[in-house]
């Protein structure tokens, strides 16, 4: 079989500078998806034309700057990761290769093959987060699974998290004892008898 080898990790945005080149569709969507995971995150959108919709996903969210005009390679300086949503794929490698001489992370919404890392469909309940990923795959089951996870975890893991959490700060002893408590608390999860 197959196996994905994408190596899941979850950025803090909020301490990162990020890039998004493309104010149409997909520019929307990932924009949206950024802020809808990280509110804080410090987001510059550069197009040349945005769609009306962008207006209403970054109301409200001081850390977002639009700035229409066409992409230039000073867009780059100083941003951690950049995601190239333009319609125009010869502009999108440009992007690409002048990401990649300032070892800056890139997607290339696009390019799958460009990217250096993906997007994920991701589940939220509180504090519990889950990404998926069907290895550019099918983008489509990725969301539908996210529907299907999101319906099948309850809303109340939140308080049992928040338990957890507290029970997990009073624990004393040396750290093998309280992975040993912690694994045994939660057991009742995995049993299945
Ligand atoms: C998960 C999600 C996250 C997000 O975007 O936030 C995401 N795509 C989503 C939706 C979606 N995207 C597309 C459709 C239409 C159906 C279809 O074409 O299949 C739908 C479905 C819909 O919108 O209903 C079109 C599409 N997508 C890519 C290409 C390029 C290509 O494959 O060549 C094209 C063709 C463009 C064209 O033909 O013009 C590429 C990528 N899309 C990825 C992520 C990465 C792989 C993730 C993985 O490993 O599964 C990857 C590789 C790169 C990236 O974008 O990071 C988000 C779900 C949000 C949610 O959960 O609601
Ligand atoms: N990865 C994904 O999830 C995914 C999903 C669907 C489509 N796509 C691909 O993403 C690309 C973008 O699609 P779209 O629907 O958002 O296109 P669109 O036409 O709606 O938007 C294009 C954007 O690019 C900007 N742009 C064009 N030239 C520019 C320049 N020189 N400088 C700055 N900005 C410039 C425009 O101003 C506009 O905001 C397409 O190639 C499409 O195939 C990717």
């Amino acid at each position: 079989m197959e196996t994905n080898h994408l190596f899941p990790v979850f950025f803090k945005l909020e301490q990162l500078q990020v890039l998004v080149v493309g104010g149409g569709n997909v520019g929307c969507e990932k924009v949206n998806a950024i802020l809808q995971n990280c509110p804080a995150a410090r987001v510059t959108v550069v197009a040349t034309w945005f769609l009306p919709e962008m207006d209403t996903i970054t109301a409200g969210y001081p850390n977002v700057t639009l700035v229409q005009k066409a992409f230039s390679c000073g867009d780059i300086f100083g941003k951690d990761l950049v995601i190239a949503a333009t319609s125009d794929k010869e502009l999108n490698t440009c992007i690409w290769e002048k990401a990649k001489a300032s070892k800056v992370l890139i997607n290339v919404a696009d390019t799958p093959a460009l990217c250096d890392f993906y997007l994920g469909s991701v589940v939220q309940k509180g504090n519990l987060k889950i990404a998926i990923s069907t290895n550019g795959k099918s983008p489509t089951i990725a969301k539908r699974l996210k529907e299907v996870l999101a319906d099948a975890i309850p809303d109340s893991l939140e308080n049992v998290l928040q338990h957890l959490n507290a029970i997990r700060d009073r624990l004393k002893g040396d750290f093998a004892d309280k992975v040993k408590k912690l694994n045994e608390l939660t057991s009742v999860l995995v049993d299945k008898k």
